[in-house]
């Protein structure tokens, strides 16, 4: 498959995803999502942040979920690695109903290099991260100081943005590596 982004270059890029699991075994799920990612012959699973046990933000009447932040690297385009990172959810069991409701396993690709992106099924940078504790948290963990391409600003001045964090504690250390 060729993409057809026109700012992606096919040198190995620096990707950030989320993962967010509130239903069944949810850290064998976490654990289960980034050995399926690493186990892709074009991924490395690089970091993985910390887990946290987060309130549902969007839709109440779900129970908690655990959430984590993890650092890729990949030579597969942007379109390639998300249809990956859609095939390890339904491999996991993920059904898609209600939106923003309780799910087996969601895998969001947050950043890619600093990459803007915007067709049906894929924008970058991911339109929420900026917005949500149970994004940004883990994801802080996992982005260095000197990232080159934006990210670590963006994680910084949201979270000043957002204020005192709500809603989200430390459940345990990385799932990974
Ligand atoms: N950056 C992105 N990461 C993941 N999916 C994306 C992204 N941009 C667009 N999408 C599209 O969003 C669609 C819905 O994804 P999903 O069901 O995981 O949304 P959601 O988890 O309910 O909500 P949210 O996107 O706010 O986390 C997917 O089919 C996918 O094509
Ligand atoms: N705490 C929390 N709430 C959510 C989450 C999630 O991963 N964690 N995912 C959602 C759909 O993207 C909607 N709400």
């Amino acid at each position: 498959m060729t993409d057809t982004t026109p700012n992606f270059t096919s040198e190995r890029s620096e990707a950030y995803i989320a993962l967010g699991a509130n239903l069944g075994r949810r850290e064998e799920t976490l654990r289960e999502a980034l050995r399926m990612l690493n186990e892709h012959s074009q991924i490395d699973v690089v970091r993985a942040s910390d887990v946290y046990e987060t309130d549902p933000v969007g839709y109440a009447d779900q129970p908690a979920f655990l959430n984590m932040a993890a650092a890729l690297r990949t030579a597969l385009a942007p379109h390639q690695l998300l249809a990956v990172m859609q095939d390890v959810e339904n491999r996991l069991g993920r059904v898609r109903d209600i939106r923003y409701g309780p799910r087996t396993a969601d895998l969001d690709l947050l950043w890619m290099d600093g990459l803007s992106i915007e067709s049906t099924d894929l924008t970058l940078p991911h339109p929420r991260m900026h917005e949500r504790f149970f994004v940004l948290i883990p994801l802080d963990d996992v982005v260095p100081q000197d990232e080159p391409s934006g990210l670590r600003k963006l994680v910084d001045d949201s979270l000043i943005e957002l204020g005192e964090a709500s809603g989200i504690v430390r459940f345990g250390s990385p799932l990974f590596l």
